[in-house]
Parts: C-alpha cells; sequence; structure tokens
C-alpha cells in the first residue's frame, strides 16, 4: 500500500483522472477509488481486501489487458501501468514496482486498440503569441506512425483543421482550457500548466531530441508559437511513454495555404468522412475507398481531407489512375502483391517503441518479400508517381536476412514462455532446448531402468504441477522400493517417491527452461533493437505502398463509375459537363447527371425549383467534384475543368445549437458572417436557403444583400439556392447573376420531380404540391391553396411586392451616394481585371493590350480613392 500510494501521489496532480493499474503477479489490481471506478465503468467485480481497514480491490487478469485498456481510455481516463521489476520470487519484502507508462487516447499505439482506417493523433495548440506569431499554432503528432507535423493558421480556421485532423487528444496551455473545449469536436483536451508551452524550452527539446544544432532546416526557428506546441507535444510523449521514446519522424511544416481551405462546417455539410445522418450512412471516403489496406485508406482520407491549391500534385495523382484505369493487367499485379501486406506503417513504429510484438514482427517477415514484389510492378509502369515509388519499396536485403534467421517461422504470441526464436539463431538456446526436448527420452528410459532394478512391473515414471517430477508404485509394492527411494507423498493407493537421479534431472530440466525463456527474451529484445536502424526506411515503405493503394482504390472506382479525367485549368472558374453526386449516384438506379458554368461574368447561380428537386444534391455535387480533382481523383462527370480554388464553403441544412446558446436562425448568420470574411475571388462559395429562419421581408433582404455581397464585391463563385423566388431578378440588376431551376412538372396538383437543371428561373413554387406529396392533410392543403391564392390577390391589387432588386444598392438608405459611386468604380475595375485574365497571352495582340490598358488608366483617371 505505502508502495502503491506514493507511485500515485506524484501523478494525480497532473492527471487527475488516472487509474492505476498495479501489477500483482498475473493480475492488474486497482485499489480505492480506482477499484470503485473501474468496477463502475468495466462492471469489474469489486471487493475488499484488510481486516482493520478494508481496501476497495478491483483486478483484471494481465493477459486480458488491452480490452480492458481500450474501455477505460475511450471512457475519458488516463491509464498509468505499474510493472514488477526483476524476480519476485527471488526478492525479499515487496516486489519494486516502476510505472512504465502512461495510457490516454492520444498516446496509444497497440495496433487493436487504433482504428485501422484512420490516425489516432496528438494535438497542441498554441493561442496566437502577438506579432511573432499572430496566428494560432497546431502541432500534430501521430504516434502509430511518427508523422509529425505543425501548421499556423487563422483563429476562423482552427476549428476546420481539427475536425480535419479529428485528434483523439488536444493539449492545451491551462489559460485557454474552456475555449479549447468549444473546439474540440470529440477530442479529449489536457490542459498543462501554460509554461508546458514555452517556445524557448520547445526549441531546446527538438534539438536534443533530434540532434540537431539548428533548427533552420525546418523553418520553425522563427515560430515561436509552434516551438512551444512542438516541446508541449514532445514533454507530454516523453512523460507518458516513460522508458521509450517512440519514433518521431522530422517536423514538417504545412502550409495552411498549400491546401484549399474547408472549415468544419464544409467538412460535415459534403460528409467526406462522416455522414450527417445520425445512425451514419455512406460518405465520400466510405464511397470511394477500396482500398486493400488500412495504410492505404488512411492515406486516401488524408487526400481528400486535404485537397490542394497548386495543381502539380493532383495532376500526377491524375495521370496515375488513368495509367491504372487503362491496364486492368497491372492493377492486378499491384495489387496481389498488396492484399497480403500487414499494417507496416504501426508495425515500424512499434519497433520503434521497443513494443513490437512476436507475430508482429514475423508478419513483417513475411510482407517484405511482398514489397519487393510492388517494387517490381511499380517500375514497369510509366506515371511518375508509380514508378518513383519502386526504388523506396524494395526491402533492405539486410532485414530479411535477420528476420528469417532470428524467428521460428511461426512464434508463440507472447514472449511469456518462449517459443519465438528459431534455434539457429543462438547456439545456447539449441542446447537447452534440446535438453527439454530429450525429456521423454531420458523419462522412458529411467522407467524402464527402474522397473529392473526394482522388480516392480507396474512402476511408472509421472509429472504434476504440484509435486514435480515423481516415480509412482501402489501401496502393495511400496515396500520393496530401494533405500535411495525418498517418499514424496501417500495416497489412498499408490505411494510416490523420487530418487536423487530424478531430483537432480529436474532441477536441470527446469532451470534449462527458466534460462531458455529468459534467453529468448534478452535475443528478441536485442533482435527489435537491431531492427529499428530500418525504421524510418520501412516507414518511407509503408508510405509508398500506402500511395500506391490509394490510386489504385481510384482508379478502380473511376473505371467501375466511368468517371474522367478533370483538366485543372489556370483559368478563372468551374466548367462541368454531366456533373453527378458521387454517394447519389451509387444508391439511386437513374442519376439525371447536370451541366455547371461558373466563369467570370456568370460567378453567381441563383438555383429555384421545389423542394426535393435536387438543389442540394446538385450544389453537393459541383463542390465534390472541384474536391475530387484537387485531391487528385477522377470525377463524377462527362467533363471538368476546375480553376484555381483556395476554399470551398458552405452554408447548408439548418441545425441548432441550443446548448451552445444560438437559435437556427442566429447559426445560421454565425456560418454566413464567417463564409463573407473569409471567401474570396477564387471560393466556391455554397449557399443553401439563406435567409429562411426569420420573417420573410427580414429574410430575403438579408439573402439578396448577401448574394449581391458574394457576386458583385467578394466575387467568389456562388452556387444559391433558394425558396425566395424574388431572388431570380437579382440578374437583372447584377452582371455576375444568372438564374438556373431545377425542373418539375405538376399534373393534376401533383408534382413530378425531373432532377434536371436548366438555365432561368423556376416558373413557379411547388410547396403545397410538396406538402401534399408529404402526406399533409387534404383539408388543410385546400386551405393552404386558397389562402395562397387571396395573398397573391392582394399583393396584386396593391403592388405592395418589395421591389429590392431594381438597381444596386437601392434600399440601402443609410449608405451615403459616394459609397455607390465607388461602388461602380470598384465594380468596372473587377470586370476589367477578369477581363484581362481571362486573355489568352498567346493570342492577344498588341492592340488588344493597349485597349485594355488605356480603359485601365480611365479608371484610375475618374477614381476618387486615393
Ligand atoms: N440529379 C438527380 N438525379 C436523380 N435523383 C436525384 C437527383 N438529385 C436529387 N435526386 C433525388 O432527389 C432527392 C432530393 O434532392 P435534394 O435534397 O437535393 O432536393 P432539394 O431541392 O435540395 O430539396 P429541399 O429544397 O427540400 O432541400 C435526393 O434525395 C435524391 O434521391
Amino acid at each position: 500500500m505505502q508502495q502503491f500510494l506514493e507511485i500515485r501521489r506524484g501523478l494525480v496532480k497532473q492527471y487527475p483522472n488516472i487509474i492505476l493499474l498495479y501489477r500483482m503477479g498475473d493480475f492488474y489490481e486497482t485499489f480505492f477509488e480506482d477499484a470503485v471506478e473501474i468496477n463502475r465503468l468495466l462492471g469489474i467485480t469489486l471487493t475488499s481486501r484488510g481486516k482493520t481497514v478494508p481496501v476497495p480491490l478491483a483486478g483484471v487478469p494481465y493477459m486480458t489487458l488491452d480490452s480492458y485498456l481500450a474501455r477505460l481510455v475511450k471512457a475519458g481516463k488516463a491509464v498509468g501501468i505499474v510493472e514488477q521489476q526483476g524476480d519476485s520470487t527471488t526478492n525479499k519484502g515487496a516486489v519494486p514496482r516502476k510505472l512504465v507508462r502512461i495510457v490516454t487516447p492520444g498516446t496509444l499505439t497497440e495496433s487493436e486498440l487504433l482504428p485501422s482506417k484512420a490516425d489516432a493523433a496528438l494535438l497542441a495548440l498554441e493561442p496566437p503569441l502577438g506579432k511573432k506569431a499572430p496566428e494560432w499554432s497546431i502541432v500534430s503528432l501521430v504516434l502509430s506512425s511518427g508523422a509529425f507535423k505543425a501548421m499556423s493558421v487563422a483563429e476562423e480556421e482552427l476549428a476546420g483543421e481539427i475536425a480535419r485532423i479529428a485528434p483523439k487528444e488536444i493539449l492545451v496551455p491551462d489559460s485557454i482550457r474552456e475555449k479549447a473545449q468549444a473546439i474540440a469536436s470529440g477530442a479529449l483536451v489536457t490542459p498543462l500548466p501554460d509554461w508546458h508551452f514555452d517556445p524557448e524550452h520547445g526549441a531546446e527539446q527538438l534539438r536534443h531530441h533530434f540532434q540537431m544544432e539548428s533548427l533552420d532546416a525546418w523553418a520553425v526557428s522563427e515560430k515561436p508559437g509552434i516551438l512551444a506546441a512542438a516541446g508541449a507535444v514532445l514533454g507530454y510523449v516523453s512523460q507518458t511513454q516513460i522508458e521509450s521514446m517512440p519514433h518521431i519522424r522530422p517536423l514538417v511544416l504545412e502550409e495552411s495555404s498549400r491546401f484549399v481551405g474547408l472549415d468544419a462546417a464544409t467538412r460535415r455539410n459534403l460528409e467526406l468522412t462522416e455522414s450527417l445522418r445520425s445512425g451514419g450512412g455512406p460518405t465520400l471516403l466510405s464511397t470511394i475507398d477500396h482500398c486493400l489496406t488500412a495504410m492505404g485508406s488512411r492515406m486516401l482520407r488524408g487526400w481528400i481531407t486535404q485537397p490542394m491549391r497548386a495543381p502539380e500534385v493532383p495532376r500526377e495523382r491524375h495521370r496515375a489512375v488513368g495509367e491504372l484505369v487503362g491496364d486492368s493487367e497491372k492493377c492486378e499485379e499491384l495489387a496481389a502483391a498488396l492484399r497480403p501486406l500487414p499494417d507496416l506503417e504501426r508495425i515500424a513504429s512499434r519497433i520503434a517503441l521497443g513494443s513490437v510484438r512476436p507475430r508482429e514482427l514475423a508478419g513483417l517477415r513475411d510482407a517484405l518479400p511482398q514489397l519487393s514484389k510492388l517494387s517490381k510492378a511499380a517500375a514497369g509502369c510509366s506515371s511518375g508517381l508509380l514508378k518513383a515509388a519502386a526504388p523506396v519499396l524494395e526491402p533492405p536485403q539486410e532485414l530479411s536476412e535477420t528476420l528469417e534467421r532470428a524467428l521460428l517461422p511461426e512464434p508463440a504470441v507472447t514472449l511469456r514462455d518462449g517459443e519465438v526464436i528459431a534455434d539457429a539463431f543462438s547456439d545456447e538456446l539449441r542446447q537447452l532446448r534440446s535438453l527439454r526436448d530429450h525429456a521423454g527420452d531420458f523419462l522412458t528410459e529411467l522407467e524402464a531402468r527402474e522397473k529392473q532394478r526394482t522388480g516392480i512391473p507396474n512402476l511408472r515414471v509421472e509429472y504434476n504441477r504440484v509435486t514435480g517430477y515423481f516415480i509412482e508404485v501402489t501401496r502393495g509394492q511400496a515396500d520393496r522400493v530401494p533405500a535411495d527411494y525418498r517418499r514424496r507423498q501417500t495416497l489412498k493407493n499408490v505411494e510416490r517417491f523420487v530418487t536423487p537421479e530424478l531430483k537432480g534431472w529436474e532441477d536441470k530440466a527446469i532451470a534449462a527452461r527458466e534460462r531458455s525463456v529468459q534467453l529468448e527474451r534478452e535475443l528478441y529484445e536485442g533482435l527489435v533493437r537491431s531492427c529499428s536502424a530500418w525504421v524510418e526506411r520501412l516507414t518511407e515503405a509503408s508510405e509508398a505502398a500506402a500511395s500506391i493503394d490509394a490510386l489504385l482504390s481510384l482508379a478502380r472506382h473511376a473505371r467501375d463509375m466511368e468517371w474522367t479525367e478533370p483538366e485543372l485549368s489556370g483559368q478563372s472558374g468551374i466548367v462541368i459537363r454531366g456533373a453527378r453526386h458521387p454517394v447519389v449516384e451509387k444508391a439511386i438506379e437513374h442519376y439525371v447527371a447536370n451541366d455547371c458554368e461558373l466563369v467570370p461574368g456568370r460567378r453567381l447561380l441563383v438555383i429555384t425549383g421545389p423542394n426535393m428537386g435536387g438543389k442540394s444534391t446538385y450544389m453537393r455535387s459541383v463542390a465534390l467534384i472541384a474536391l475530387l480533382a484537387l485531391a487528385g481523383s477522377w470525377v463524377p462527370a462527362q467533363s471538368a475543368r476546375i480553376g484555381p480554388i483556395d476554399r470551398i464553403l458552405t452554408r447548408i441544412g439548418a441545425s441548432d445549437d441550443l446548448a451552445g446558446g444560438k437559435s437556427t436562425f442566429m447559426v445560421e448568420m454565425v456560418e454566413a458572417a464567417a463564409i463573407l470574411h473569409q471567401a474570396s475571388s477564387r471560393s466556391l462559395v455554397l449557399m443553401d436557403e439563406i435567409g429562411r429562419g426569420t420573417s420573410t421581408f427580414d429574410g430575403l433582404s438579408l439573402a439578396a444583400a448577401i448574394a449581391r455581397e458574394l457576386a458583385d464585391r467578394i466575387r467568389s463563385y456562388t452556387l444559391f439556392a433558394t425558396h425566395f423566388f424574388e431572388l431570380t431578378q437579382l440578374s437583372q440588376s447584377c452582371a455576375e447573376v444568372a438564374n438556373v431551376h431545377v425542373r418539375a412538372i405538376q399534373s393534376s396538383g401533383r408534382v413530378v420531380f425531373l432532377h434536371e437543371v436548366r438555365e432561368g428561373p423556376a416558373s413557379q413554387s411547388y410547396g403545397i404540391a410538396v406538402a401534399q406529396l408529404a402526406g399533409v392533410p387534404q383539408r388543410v392543403i385546400r386551405e393552404a391553396r386558397s389562402t395562397l391564392r387571396e395573398l397573391e390577390e392582394r399583393s396584386r391589387l396593391s403592388g405592395d411586392q418589395p421591389d429590392l432588386f431594381s438597381s444596386p444598392g437601392a434600399g440601402a438608405q443609410d449608405e451615403a451616394p459616394d459609397d455607390e459611386g465607388e461602388d461602380a468604380e470598384a465594380q468596372a475595375a473587377l470586370r476589367l481585371r477578369d477581363e484581362i485574365a481571362a486573355l489568352d497571352p498567346d493570342s492577344l495582340t498588341p492592340r488588344d493590350a493597349l485597349a485594355r490598358l488605356y480603359a485601365l488608366i480611365e479608371l484610375a483617371r475618374g477614381g476618387k480613392s486615393a
């Protein structure tokens, strides 16, 4: 108890929710409140020990530790594992024990406890530090692969990045604990004292861990926020892993500007990796993921959650997919080599941790020839990406040989009873095993000899766990045994004896068994140490294999679903022929493909049409095609030309956040505000039914003003679905706005959805017809129709239709007229800029160029602003 309390005392301050699993022989015991807690959480029987002051106690068998660990960590507990040190039988007094590891959600490395197709990252967040670090710093570490990454992001992008990384645990300075809780998106928030986040100390830790003189090579020396967060991560890992520091790869500084910005709402709305349906439904990832290995699935997840702004990398992927789509034999060859591969990335990382299990090493041994096959298949490809993987995949010969020589063909699951190392690996082991293996011969020979010496025909040499080896004779014969027989046990019908020879042999045999187990342990540890020299190469090979797997999966989907290669163009805009929604097209039989043209001069499409007509599906299909193209995939369309995109922003669906104190309308406006702040002329924006959460005129006015802001000032590419039919008038006053509608026909009072997107506004609204379809009682439908007729009539007679859209800015009475003048100028300038951008430099005549220049000068002259 004294020992237990001492170990525990040092921990509770930092880990208030820790449970100590305290090794005692074949069990991990818990005491006091830990025992009560584990009884509550896992239903482990609660007992007590000690007469004067009973101590609550609950224990789990040590063999089953993993399954309990998983459940405790899932319940948000930190679990401290205390092991016995040295040999319990030779120690006097309490066995020495030591805390060997603290397991938290972000520091799990056991393959069985990790989701196989996603990473469980540990994250550290450092808030802005003033001028030198005006943004948030994010550092993430995936312990099971060693991936160590850093990024600085603006406040409004923070939640989106956290949603992308989907960490299991977030370390934050204590001072921002509450703020972190609000954006943690399900991860455990672990506050640390603020001094854990110290830039100088962080830099020192990084230099020390990676044995570097300077951090300049990683471009983080001047980033105090990142140094602070990285230091916190390293400190936390060494504190929780205690004895074995994991393999951590060099810190990679990711520029958030390299990737298409996707905020948390967009990731959710587009159902990239999580379904919006409460019970879970298909997602983009689950639809396109046909990977043969878990590593491949994780890679593919990374690609689609982090599409790229620059076209080079996705283009290379398109090319590789193209090669695979056209060569099914090559696909089969690659697939055959990939299929049997174990999770090399995680095995490599467990080698570094020293916790790799014998079966995992054997899996690695068997996988190496497969890697070689994969490498050969990749070398025969023509696309750059596949070809480049070949040399990286070639497995190190020396590692193959070492593992072949060291391990038994099928080693035991654990080291506990040996049977892991091959005979040929150690002479001593071979001799010890031979002693054991020939025990049978010795015993049969002894039995025959003793029968003859004593003249007792039914004498037998036997063994049981309590007595060990003995010679058994019936009681009737017992007085015939020789003088050197020593009595061990007397039972009803038999007497049991040992002889000095048998005892001597037994001692030797037991010693040999113990020694051989001990020796195997030492040899195994040595083997793991020697393997750690290859961790780096194995990790690289696993990444290359994962990429091939992901490409193969994309190719297979592209071929099966008849997707096409998109064109990533430098020309601004999005032009898609025959767009389909990648998830919906799999779910329904006759998907109606639609076109979409968002180009300079036509930047905002107002989409009208009945509910259920397919507006949301259409908008999402466009966003998903753009996203897939920039992630490197082919796309569900006849053709697609995607220009530069910096962000995809969406405001879809009404969900309220009552717990967070926000009403439906408030959520809607907060999201709209975020979009208006973030969007640029290179953003793709989806707006679904904005403004419907308030009174009609309020909502309509807001929707109109937002659409105008997006089209005219921000000039983003926007799909704007609405039930405010009045918004279709916007196109008359805004040059950038066009109308499209989803087609439906009404026959005998019922609507039929055609799901076709056509130019122009919808001709009528179908709300009542859809309500009828949904089964609203006839009486209510009749009454609604009559009210509608009345309203329409009244508005026609009084002419009170609000004319919000006749001229730009009309209705914005509090604005100074000057602003409107500037506005028109700005618009003219922007239009000119677009025109210039759209010019083809190769066919541009000097006359054209001069004409544009003069126009610019004219504009500048007439301008009022400095
Ligand atoms: N292009 C299409 N081809 C075939 N079916 C489609 C197509 N688009 C949508 N659908 C079907 O119509 C259903 C309704 O589509 P969607 O949710 O996009 O309608 P909506 O116009 O956004 O409706 P609301 O205005 O009520 O939100 C989808 O669940 C899908 O099954």
